[in-house]
Formats: C-alpha cells, sequence, structure tokens
C-alpha cells in the first residue's frame, strides 16, 4: 500500500523497464493505488512477472516487448496500452542500460547502446505519449528516473551521465512546450538502489559495494519502493503545478560529496 493509495483510479500508465528493480517497483505501486499499468521492456519473462504480481494484488497491467531504441515499436506500444484501456494518462521513462568504462576505453558501439536506450528511448516514448495525450486532450505526466551524475557528472559513466543529462534538458525544454496541454514533466534522480541491474552493472563486487554504500550519509542503499513512492508524488496531482524539475531522493548522497571530505560537524 502507498501513500497515495487510490488517486490513480481509472488512469492509465507506461512504465518502461517495468520488468525488474525501480520499474518494477514503480508499476507496482502505481497498481496498488489503482492505476491500469502497461510495462514495456526486451525480455518477455519479465514483464509476465510484473504483470502476474500486479494481478496476484487485484491491479490490472498488460506487458508489452518493446525496444525503446525502435520508434515504430515504441508507437504500438502506446497504441496498445491504448487500445487495451481505453486511454493513457503518463509514462515512467525506467529504462536503461549502464555498465562503468573509463570513457577513454568506450567504443563508438557502447556509447550508443547506452545513449540509445537512455535519451534516445526517453524521447520515442515522451513524444509518442505526448501525441496521444494532445489527440485525447486530457493533458498528463511524464516521468523520467535519470541520475545525480547528470549534473555532476562521475568517472566511468560517461554514456549514462551524458544520457541523463540529455533526459533533464528534454525534460526541462518540453516541460515548458507542453504546459498549454496540461501535460507536465519531470525527473526524478534515486542514489544508490538495491536492484540486480545496478548491481551487476555498477558495484559487482562486495569492495565495490562498500566504497558505494560510503558515499551515502544514510548509510543505506534504497529500497526501490522508496523510489516509487517519491515517483507516485510526482505523477499524481499531489504534483499538478511542478514540472520541469528533478527531485533528487539519494540519502544525501551527491551532497554529502563535500569538497573537503568531512562528512559530518
Ligand atoms: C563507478 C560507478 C559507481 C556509481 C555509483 C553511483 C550510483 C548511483 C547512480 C546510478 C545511476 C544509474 C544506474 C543504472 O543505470 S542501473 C541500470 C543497469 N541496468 C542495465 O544496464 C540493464 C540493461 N543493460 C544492457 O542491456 C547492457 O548492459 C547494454 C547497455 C550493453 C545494452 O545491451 P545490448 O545487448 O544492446 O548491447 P551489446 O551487448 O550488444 O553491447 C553494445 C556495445 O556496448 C559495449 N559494451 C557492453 N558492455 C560493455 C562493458 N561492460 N564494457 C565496455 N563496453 C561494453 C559492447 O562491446 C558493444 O560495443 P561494440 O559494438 O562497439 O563492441
Ligand atoms: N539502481 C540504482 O542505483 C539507480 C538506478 N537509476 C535508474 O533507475 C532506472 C532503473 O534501474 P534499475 O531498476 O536499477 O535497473 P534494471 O537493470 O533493473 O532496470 C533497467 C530496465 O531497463 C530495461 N531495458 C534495458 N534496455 C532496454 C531497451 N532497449 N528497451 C526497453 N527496455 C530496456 C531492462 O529490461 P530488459 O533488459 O528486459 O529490456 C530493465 O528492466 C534506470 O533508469 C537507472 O538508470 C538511477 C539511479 C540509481
Amino acid at each position: 500500500m502507498t501513500l497515495e493509495s487510490g488517486r490513480f483510479d481509472g488512469r492509465t500508465y507506461i512504465v518502461t523497464g517495468g520488468g525488474s528493480g525501480i520499474g518494477r517497483a514503480i508499476a507496482q505501486a502505481l497498481a496498488d493505488a489503482g492505476a491500469r499499468v502497461a510495462v514495456a521492456g526486451r525480455t518477455a519473462e519479465r514483464l509476465d512477472e510484473t504483470v502476474a504480481l500486479i494481478e496476484k494484488a487485484g491491479g490490472e497491467a498488460l506487458a508489452v516487448p518493446t525496444d525503446v531504441r525502435d520508434p515504430e515499436a515504441v508507437d504500438a506500444l502506446v497504441s496498445a496500452a491504448a487500445e487495451r484501456f481505453g486511454r493513457l494518462d503518463g509514462l515512467v521513462n525506467n529504462a536503461a542500460g549502464n555498465f562503468v568504462v573509463p570513457g577513454i576505453d568506450l567504443s563508438p558501439g557502447g556509447w550508443r547502446a547506452v545513449v540509445d536506450i537512455v535519451l534516445n528511448g526517453s524521447y520515442y516514448c515522451t513524444r509518442a505519449v505526448a501525441r496521444r495525450l494532445r489527440e485525447q486532450g486530457t493533458g498528463g505526466s511524464v516521468l523520467s528516473v535519470i541520475a545525480s551524475y547528470a549534473w555532476h557528472g562521475h568517472p566511468g559513466t560517461v554514456h549514462s551521465a551524458a544520457a541523463k543529462a540529455g533526459v533533464l534538458a528534454m525534460t526541462r525544454t518540453l516541460a515548458v512546450e507542453l504546459a498549454p496541454l496540461g501535460i507536465r514533466l519531470n525527473c526524478i534522480a534515486p542514489g544508490p538502489t538495491e536492484t540486480a541491474g545496478a548491481g551487476a552493472a555498477l558495484w559487482a563486487t562486495q569492495e565495490a559495494r562498500e566504497e558505494v554504500l560510503a558515499t551515502v550519509p544514510a548509510g543505506r542503499f534504497a529500497d526501490p519502493a522508496e523510489i516509487a513512492n517519491a515517483s507516485l508524488f510526482l505523477l499524481g496531482d499531489g504534483a499538478s503545478y511542478l514540472t520541469g524539475e528533478c527531485l533528487t531522493v539519494d540519502g544525501g548522497q551527491w551532497l554529502g560529496k563535500q569538497v573537503y571530505g568531512r562528512t559530518s560537524a
């Protein structure tokens, strides 16, 4: 049960990367709060698992296997969700790819893979959903999951940091363009969050995990449900005048990077 329980009754959202981690948690939280959810990702089995979890809890969901790098597949995703549920109310751009590599050693293919998923995929999804909302004349809301290194950068993540920064710029630009249509766009920047995907991509060894943990003033990783709760606030009517913003939910991680190294008074 979430703080937003019942506030999404009759609404429909698409969640990309909804087959795992944070995306699954957001999809489940939306469904718990009354929304119908279409989950998209490349792996059908993971999407089916999310749908089964939501249905078991009494909710309604649809799995639409989709590679967000393909704009035609994204258009088909939006049509499938609108056809099944009759309308759309918003989108969560959560799909991502990541791996740690020094920028100087990254191949053009590696750069393209991450930028295509994170930046191009978020744009294709946002464009397709915004067109549908304009057609419906209903307004709606789009949330993109980024990371604080979009503004402070981080060694080893040049592809992802650049792509997430692009998503933030896209959000701010379209927030202004689409405000007259009643469409709000915001970002959320989670700190280190306990998911299998991020664990494998970013802190695959115990040593790396401890290094990351040492940077978090709150002293722990986030639970995906904590990111989902904040996401529902941004997607829902409680944030009805909030657009073009980014909410950082990171246990103080990025503020904790003090120049002189002190983490306590
Ligand atoms: C040191 C960092 C610590 C940071 C601590 C802060 C923590 C908080 C902030 C965290 C923010 C963000 C977190 C996340 O995004 S977590 C999400 C992680 N989840 C995933 O990555 C799942 C999906 N991932 C994938 O599908 C793949 O990893 C991939 C992105 C590679 C895409 O898959 P695809 O099948 O399309 O790609 P290919 O395998 O064909 O590879 C494409 C090119 O990429 C090159 N590549 C792939 N892996 C690596 C690697 N490990 N190192 C270098 N290069 C790699 C590959 O060679 C291909 O390029 P070429 O064609 O040129 O060979
Ligand atoms: N966990 C963390 O510490 C943090 C995560 N984030 C962000 O949170 C979001 C979720 O990450 P997290 O849950 O940790 O990791 P996951 O690896 O679990 O999530 C990534 C999801 O994206 C999907 N995906 C990847 N490529 C594509 C594609 N081409 N088309 C469609 N879907 C795709 C994956 O499914 P499939 O492979 O089946 O396609 C997977 O479900 C990401 O945007 C990430 O950058 C931000 C800050 C911190």
